[in-house]
């Protein structure tokens, strides 16, 4: 018996810092194959599935900005960390048989190709993964609200953030203990309490379009393929 499929297309975010395992920086080998079987798993759910990885365990523009440095050139930096971590996504990915490409908004032509929505609608509706790197393009903005943007334009059923925790909390679970964690929340009680697992512009834009976010935590095991059948812990964002 095959079993219903709970989102025909899902936008699956990757918080960049899962990428680091137990280091202190950049990418771990282990842990990327681990996440790439798990997006593995999901596609083999019969889902179409896209991706987007954070470069939080290369860099982060604010970190530039805090020392006194020029921001725009940080957050450059940092699209291009999310560039990089794309790549050896897609690279563990194919090395399961997962056909998966990289595009790009930053134009790196040697290396990826450069993401049109039209090219990215062609390789989904083929199967393929898509790994969209370097956020939106632009700086100022986050990889959450790049996923948010990417979720809209390519008629995603729903937002899977995998993060570092295992849902919204009312506050910081990292340093309030015991904080509470909430199955469900809309986005105006998210964005009114200013709960900041993710940025504001990407709860916004996914409530503009409709796109329920499901947030979990990426560093437990089996988690991403418990949301896509429905089990598991998370906390659902939608209205
Ligand atoms: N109310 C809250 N509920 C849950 N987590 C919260 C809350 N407030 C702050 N956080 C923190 O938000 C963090 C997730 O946001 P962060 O931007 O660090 O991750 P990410 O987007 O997954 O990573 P990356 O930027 O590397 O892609 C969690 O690790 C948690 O400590
Ligand atoms: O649209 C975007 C997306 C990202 N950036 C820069 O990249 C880093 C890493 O992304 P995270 O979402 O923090 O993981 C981010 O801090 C920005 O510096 C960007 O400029 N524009």
């Amino acid at each position: 018996m095959t079993r219903k499929l709970r989102w025909r297309r899902v936008l699956v975010k990757l918080s960049g810092e899962a990428l680091m395992g137990s280091q202190d920086f950049g990418i771990d080998p282990e842990t990327v194959g681990r996440v790439a079987k798990e997006v593995a798993e999901a596609v083999s759910l019969g889902a179409q599935v896209g991706v987007v990885v954070g470069g939080g365990n290369i860099f982060r523009g604010v970190a530039v900005a805090a020392k006194g440095g020029n921001r725009v050139t940080g957050d450059h930096m940092g699209m291009l960390a999310t560039v990089m971590n794309s790549l050896t996504l897609a690279d563990a990915l194919r090395r399961l048989g997962v056909p998966a490409r990289v595009l790009s908004a930053v134009p790196v032509p040697s290396i990826c190709e450069t993401f049109t929505q039209r090219g990215a609608e062609r390789y989904m509706e083929d199967g393929d993964v898509i790994v969209f790197a370097g956020g939106t393009g632009n700086p100022f903005f986050t990889t959450d609200s790049g996923a948010a943007l990417r979720a809209a334009e390519m008629r995603c059923d729903a937002f899977l953030k995998g993060t570092s925790v295992d849902g919204v909390y009312s506050d910081d679970p990292k340093k309030v203990p015991d904080a509470e964690r909430y199955e469900t929340l809309t986005p105006g009680e998210m964005l009114g309490r200013d709960l900041k697992v993710m940025d504001a512009t990407a709860v916004a834009l996914a409530r503009d379009n409709a796109i329920p976010v499901i947030v979990f935590s990426i560093r437990t095991p089996g988690a991403l393929v418990d949301v896509m059948n429905g089990v598991g812990k998370y906390t659902v964002i939608s209205d």
